[in-house]
Order: C-alpha cells, then structure tokens, then sequence
C-alpha cells in the first residue's frame, strides 16, 4: 500500500452560484491524497505494468474541473472523491478543494471529503 499526495492543483473553472460567478472562470486548489495497492511485481522489477498512474487520474481530474460549471463547491469535492473511488485499486482517498476569496473577510473556503471501500 502507497500514499499518494498530489499538492495544490490550481485550475480554473466555473465555481458558485452568485451572477457573476456563473459567468466568470475563478481559481480552485485541488489537493489529493489516494491509497491504492502497488502491485508486488512493480516494485520487483521497477516497471509501471499494473501500477496505479497518478499521472492518468490528474489529468482526468484537471479535464474534468476545466470543462466543468459547479454551482456547489461540495458538489465539486464529491464528484472528485468518487471519481478517484472508481479506480479498484485505490482503498483511501481524501480529496480537499480549495476556493480562494471565496468570502470577502477569509483568505479561502474549502471542503475535505474522504472515502474508502
Ligand atoms: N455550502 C456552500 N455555501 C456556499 C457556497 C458553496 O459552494 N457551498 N458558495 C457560495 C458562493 O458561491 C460564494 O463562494 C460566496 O458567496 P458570497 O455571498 O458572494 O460571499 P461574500 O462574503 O463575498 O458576500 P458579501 O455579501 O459580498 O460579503 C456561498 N455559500
């Protein structure tokens, strides 16, 4: 078993529900933290057969947040948290979005949610 940690993804999307929030791309910071099994070979023989790609589900993540409108920042957290859980591999996930001035008196908001199986 690994932890993988994948820090502060900034990307920009649609985020909130306010009028100009609709319309206007912000920032959000993504930080992911995924268990998944290592297959025993891999680590024998240093070869990425079977391993779990942390390149593969970023990228999915940063297509997925970019295309994407969330009017909720909870919605955007889950939806993320679930679509790491897909992988069978992954055992443990915390995923943590990051939107900042999103209040006009605090430096950010976040939402952290966690799964496992
Ligand atoms: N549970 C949630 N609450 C809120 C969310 C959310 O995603 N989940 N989102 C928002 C708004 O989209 C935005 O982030 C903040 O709202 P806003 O009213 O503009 O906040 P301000 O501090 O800027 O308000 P002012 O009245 O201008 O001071 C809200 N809640």
């Amino acid at each position: 078993m690994a932890k993988i940690r994948v820090k502060n993804l900034l990307l920009r999307t649609y985020i909130g529900f306010n009028p100009e929030e609709l319309i206007n791309k912000q920032d959000v910071i993504i930080n992911l933290e995924i268990e998944a099994i290592i297959p025993e070979e891999a680590l024998l023989a240093d070869e990425p057969d079977g391993i779990y790609n942390y390149k593969t589900i970023t990228k999915k993540i940063i297509a997925y947040v970019q295309e994407g409108h969330f009017k909720l920042l909870e919605v955007l957290t889950q939806n993320l948290l679930n679509m790491i859980m897909e992988d069978e591999r992954v055992v443990w996930a915390k995923v943590e979005v990051d939107k900042p001035h999103a209040l006009r008196f605090a430096e950010s908001v976040s939402f952290e949610m966690e799964a496992h199986r």
